[in-house]
């Protein structure tokens, strides 16, 4: 029987993501703000041992030799966020002129190696001056990302065909203002709405602000992780259907249907406010593609004891799970896919980030480090995404998480999703078998699988 052939369509877009905190180190350089990742990092336990990104990857200094591993793979792209507080020290007013030159640098050093810039403007690092004044609590940071956003496009528009807004706004504020665990370490029911609105509302008004300065391609990116129930109970599938609606619905239906899904009042309760009607009018806007970050799915079953949702992650049986304690399970991609679609239409979309954190043995051979686990789990998503298009999903590109070992955030350094290694001691990058795996996934455009 002939191997199924996994081409895909004609003019897909292979790339690789990371975050400006996570790798770029040299945090408060060149007249920079402090961020809110920058202050909780070197807040006393906080971070796994101890680590910050005050170097990271070094990736500030070293970026003309990171785009040189970019086209050792034959990207066509890479995501990257700005750090706002480089441009902007304060949030607002003035600009730091040395902070935007080094997002013009890279944007240069890209564009002469063929790879096309994919600039996020938020990925969970807020000015720390922003914060002070409530950050995403306070209804005024609209106009504040608006701001932002208007420096960012006049700066770079010319040169950097697609944007995001956010990244992944329900991390933000599950992590940093229900449970606590992320900058800005808030815990407060009544808090997590408000940020969660006000951060759709300021995505919002970063895309009214490319419409009237920009000349390409717009959108924001959301984490999806599709639910399960984990038995037919009625118990466990209305418990599904509200973890569904918190992590999946919860900023996708402002942005891109103009509501919330009812599940999030049965949630919160008292604590979900009654947000003005004119609201939706700034959340919802069009997009031209939207991103979705895929790492695993959730089996789920009714909790009475777990807070807010009443709904728990069951751990299942015989399957791989990796260092981040996500389960190996590729056709939850292909379901988040179409479920995408049937739910919100055929928005263009791309996989923004997919990825894996295994713990490889340093056992490097002809210059490669092997790593089988995380080589399996890319092969495995890719077919997923292949028949995810045969399915006739809008797919138009992908993105691997990520370029490089990098900083996990409060879990540190130990979790490494990179394609390159990073030895963190001697910033010596080296590829993992998984790179040159994509390698030629992206010069066959997919045949090789
Ligand atoms: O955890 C790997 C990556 C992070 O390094 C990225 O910065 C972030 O965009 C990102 N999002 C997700 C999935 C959402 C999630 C994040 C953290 C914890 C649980 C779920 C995984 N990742």
């Amino acid at each position: 029987m002939s191997r199924p052939s996994f081409r895909f369509p004609d003019g897909f877009h292979w790339g690789a993501a990371t975050s400006a905190y996570q790798i770029e180190g040299s945090p408060l350089a060149d007249g920079a703000g402090p961020s809110i990742w920058q202050r909780f990092a070197h807040t006393p336990g906080m971070m796994a041992n101890g680590d910050t990104g005050d170097v990271a990857c070094d990736h500030y200094r070293r970026y003309r030799e990171d785009v040189q591993l970019m086209k050792a793979l034959g990207l066509h792209g890479y995501r990257f966020s700005i750090n706002w507080a480089r441009v902007l020290p304060e949030g607002t007013g003035r600009v730091n002129p040395k902070g935007l030159d080094f997002y013009s640098r890279l944007v240069d050093e890209l564009l002469e190696h063929g790879i096309a810039p994919n600039a996020t403007l938020f990925h969970w690092d807020l000015p720390a001056a922003l914060d002070d004044r409530g950050g995403w609590l306070n209804r005024d940071i609209a106009h504040w990302f608006a701001e932002y956003a208007e420096v960012m496009f006049k700066a770079l528009d010319d040169r950097v065909p697609r944007w995001s807004t956010l990244n992944e706004p329900w991390v933000v504020t599950d992590g940093g203002y229900l449970h606590g665990a992320l900058a800005p370490g808030h815990r407060s029911k009544y808090e997590a709405p408000l940020a969660a609105h006000n951060l759709m509302r300021a995505s919002g008004a970063g895309i009214q602000a490319y419409r009237a300065h920009g000349r390409h391609e717009i959108g924001v990116v959301f984490n999806i992780e599709p639910k399960y129930p984990h038995s037919d109970r009625a118990e466990d599938v209305a418990a599904t259907r509200r973890a569904h609606a918190y992590m999946n619905q919860q900023f996708a239906d402002p942005a891109l249907l103009g509501s919330y899904p009812p599940e999030l009042k049965e949630i919160f309760g008292d604590a979900w406010p009654d947000f003005p009607a004119d609201d939706f009018k700034l959340t919802k806007q069009k997009v031209d593609f939207v991103g979705i970050n895929y790492y695993t799915r959730a089996v789920v079953k009714h909790d009475p004891n777990q807070y807010p949702l009443q709904a728990t992650p069951v751990r299942q049986p015989n399957r791989t799970y990796t260092e981040t304690g996500w389960e190996v399970f590729e056709q939850g991609l292909t379901d988040t896919l179409t479920w995408f679609k049937q739910r919100y239409g055929d928005i263009p979309l791309y996989i923004t980030e997919n990825g894996s954190a295994f713990y490889d043995p340093p056992v490097v051979e002809n210059g490669v480090l092997d790593d089988p686990l995380r080589t399996s789990y890319l092969r495995k998503h890719l077919g997923a995404l292949h028949k995810a298009i045969a399915a006739g999903v809008n797919l138009k590109g992908y993105y691997a998480w990520s370029l490089l070992d990098n900083l996990e955030w409060s879990l540190g350094f130990s979790k490494r999703f990179g394609l390159y290694h990073v030895d963190f001691a001697t910033q010596q990058r080296t590829p993992k078998a998984t790179a040159k795996l994509y390698a030629q996934v992206i010069a066959s455009n997919g045949s090789v699988l």
